[in-house]
């Protein structure tokens, strides 16, 4: 039986000081009670899986046996994962996958699976090729990833190079890769895990260029798992964070497939090489939308799990004296750590909040899809393109300052903040690289701006331009409402800016594109102050919502965290709003007041704040983030666990240490 250990004293005062009670701010963050409790029941299963124990800790392993290691974990998550959801109707997938994070200590080699493979076949396949292919990907009979990144292109898929040639003769395509430049590089399990791919491909049909298609690509014999002949498939080596990832390269040489593989919901390729061309072929980049919504729920977790580890720590930790002669202060109680941390949880529930109705928007577009109606499909480009962006990059910030805020401890590979910084930075790359995602929105916001200036009605999430340009600037109050709308002035001066640049660069003779160019760094800051007027807009819209279903305490503490996330970015952008809103000196004067008055009401409840995020020790795999506080023990407890502590001389001694001394001695 596991051992049961008291808990930090510390962590219980914290806990006993809560004004709201956690367990319904549980409920709340994960969808309802009944979620919770499929997700704790879960957890619990495979908490009792023996063989998910590891001997050794994963960061002793060699890369081949830590990739050896989560490909055994995977299987034997999977199994329990289909034997659980064989039994019931799972209410939130994204919960259940959460759970995987106490398996693989980093990235799963399946990731890309169900990430994107599967959900490519249900976006892009017809009603036929979904009945031929869903059922052995969803079983996992057949193991796939989603290879469009090539060495030579990552950003720009029109400029990919792999080639599909239709030959009507025999109804195949013909995959090739003409250069070094056309490998696919980088899908995750390509490596040596799967056996099929999406790959996207440039089709040629009669010597005649249609474009970018995704098509299904088996690479690997069934039985033998060997790569089939005219594939040249292999792992990419090591990189920054995603140990087990298993990325890999691809290349093609004549390898053909099918007609039906290609995927062929939007466009078609006939048995005679017709080509029918699809509704929009944009709807080709379909799954790129959908990770980069999800990636916003990603982010909202990768800080909960810093900012659990953090705030825990710095209640355990006592470090230094407030006053002399006073006890050692726990280092919570210091103002600028409080600054560090209590933002991190706010900006956990900002993008939770942001995802809620995000993620609605693109169920209402895939619905509506399916009607041959695609009117909202550019609202909901711009707006998953530049929350995608802004929510990795803020969670990557965060995370970071969580590290910094556990000062040494936070750089040792124990506290697991390493590795939740590894998956938050390169989602600032992956599905869409940062700055590209911003210019996309940029795109958007200058027709937007052109729009509003025609005096057109404008999609809700830009309505604002109509209103900055018909009314006079708000008189400034500093209520969360008014903050809001001094951000939505920012982004809309920002847009106009950016706007009148390009202008000024076009009339003096520059081509659009160079005027694009020249105007853009102006343009990313416009794409970013508009992310930040949605993220708070939405935040305290949806707060305002779910106060009123709560209990008071709670809906009090919820309206805390939102104000102080509103407040905390009136600050950090005071510049902008002194030049684009009526804001004043002596507002923002008030609000250092109101920020500094905002940590303080937060404090007592920081613990359980974190403690709501309900992420097991199991998951959160972090010796200094654990529910028990039992930091420092846990700290040496894996510190023993260095193979170089299991024996009391290392053999490096004898063979070069020794005689190293005894020649320095002479
Ligand atoms: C958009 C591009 C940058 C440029 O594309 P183009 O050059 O073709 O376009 P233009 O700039 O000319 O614009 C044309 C036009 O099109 C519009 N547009 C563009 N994109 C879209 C779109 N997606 N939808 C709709 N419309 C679009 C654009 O607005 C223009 O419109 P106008 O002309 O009207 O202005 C493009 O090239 C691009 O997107 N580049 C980025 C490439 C990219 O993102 N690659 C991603 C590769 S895959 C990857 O990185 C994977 C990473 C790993 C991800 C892991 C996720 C796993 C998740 C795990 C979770 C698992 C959960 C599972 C749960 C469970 O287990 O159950
Ligand atoms: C961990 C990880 C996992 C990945 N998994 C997958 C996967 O499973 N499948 C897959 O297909 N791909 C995958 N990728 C690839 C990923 O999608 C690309 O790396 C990403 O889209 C960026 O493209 P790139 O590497 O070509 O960057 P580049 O486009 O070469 O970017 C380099 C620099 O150029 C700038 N730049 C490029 N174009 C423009 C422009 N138009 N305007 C202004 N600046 C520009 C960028 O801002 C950046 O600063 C993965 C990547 C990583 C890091």
């Amino acid at each position: 039986m596991a051992t049961v250990h008291k808990i930090n004293e510390d962590l219980v005062k914290e806990r006993q000081k809560c004004t709201f009670n956690v367990q319904e701010l549980t409920y709340l963050l994960d969808g309802g009670e009944e979620v919770t409790k499929e997700r704790r029941e879960f957890e619990n299963i495979l908490r009792n899986v023996k063989e998910l124990q590891d001997e050794v800790p994963e960061v002793y392993l060699s890369h081949k046996e830590r990739y050896e290691n989560a490909v055994r974990k995977t299987c034997i998550l999977q199994n329990v994962r289909n034997d659980f959801e064989k039994k019931r109707e799972v209410l939130s997938p994204r919960n259940i996958f959460r759970a995987g994070y106490a398996v693989i200590k980093d990235v799963s080699p399946f990731f890309l699976h169900n990430g994107m493979f599967v959900p490519t076949i249900i976006g892009q396949g017809t009603p036929e090729q979904q009945a031929e292919w869903l059922p052995k990907a969803k079983a996992m009979a057949i193991i796939g990833t989603y290879a469009q990144t090539e060495l030579g292109h990552g950003t720009f898929i029109r400029g990919l190079e792999t080639t599909a040639t239709y030959d009507a003769k025999t109804e195949e395509f013909i995959l090739n890769s003409p250069k070094v430049t056309s490998y696919k590089w980088w899908p995750g399990g390509l490596g040596t895990t799967v056996n099929h791919c999406i790959t996207v491909a440039q089709l040629y049909i009669n010597g005649k260029k249609y474009g970018i298609h995704p098509f299904i690509v088996q690479i690997r014999d069934l039985e033998t798992h060997k790569p089939l002949p005219g594939i040249k498939v292999g792992e990419i080596g090591p990189k920054m964070g995603f140990a087990t990832a298993n990325n890999g390269f691809l290349g093609f040489q004549n390898f053909r497939i099918p007609r039906k593989n290609m995927l062929m919901k939007n466009a078609q390729v006939l048995k005679d090489g017709t080509f029918v061309k699809g509704m929009n072929e944009k709807l080709t980049y379909g799954t790129m939308v959908m990770v980069r919504v999800n990636i916003v729920s990603d982010s909202a977790f990768h800080t909960a799990m810093a900012a659990t580890i953090a705030v825990r720590y710095a209640a355990v930790r006592h470090q230094s004296q407030l006053k002399a002669k006073e006890p050692e202060v726990q280092i919570i109680d210091y103002l600028t750590q409080q600054h560090k941390l209590f933002i991190a949880i706010a900006t956990s529930h900002a993008f939770s909040n942001t995802y809620t109705w995000l993620y609605q928007a693109y169920l209402k577009v895939v619905e509506d899809l399916g009607k041959q109606k695609q009117d909202h499909l550019p609202e909901l480009h711009a707006l998953s393109c530049c929350l995608k962006a802004t929510s990795s990059r803020d969670a990557g910030v965060i995370v970071e300052q969580c590290r910094l805020a556990c000062g040494g401890h936070g750089y040792m590979a124990s506290s697991n903040l390493p590795i939740i910084y590894g998956y938050t930075t390169a989602a600032i790359t992956y599905e869409g690289e940062h700055t590209v995602l911003l210019l996309q929105t940029a795109r958007y916001l200058m027709k937007a701006w052109m729009s509003a200036l025609e005096g057109k009605v404008l999609a809700p999430s830009v309505a604002y331009l109509v209103d900055w340009l018909k009314s006079d600037k708000q008189r400034w109050q500093n209520t969360p409402e008014v903050i809001v709308k001094g951000f939505q002035h920012v982004a809309a001066g920002k847009i106009k800016d950016a706007f009148d640049a390009i202008q000024k660069h076009v009339k003096a003779g520059k081509d659009y594109e160079d005027a694009w160019n020249l105007a853009s760094v102006q343009l990313i800051k416009a794409s970013e102050a508009h992310s930040r007027a949605i993220l708070c807009d939405g935040y305290l819209r949806e707060t305002v919502r779910t106060s009123s279903s709560v209990s008071p305490s709670l809906a009090k503490v919820l309206n805390h965290l939102v104000q102080l996330y509103i407040v905390y970015w009136t600050l950090e952008t005071a510049g902008d709003l002194l030049v684009y809103s009526n804001i004043g000196k002596d507002d923002i004067a008030v609000l250092k007041e109101k920020y500094e008055e905002l940590l303080a009401l937060i404090r007592p409840n920081a613990v359980g704040l974190v403690d709501a995020f309900d992420i097991s020790d199991e998951i959160l795999q972090s010796t200094l983030g654990s529910y028990d506080g039992r930091v420092y023990e846990r700290l040496m407890e894996e510190a023993m666990k260095s193979p170089l502590n299991k024996e009391p001389v290392n053999q490096s001694f004898h063979k070069y240490l020794k005689p190293f001394i005894k020649k320095a001695k002479l």
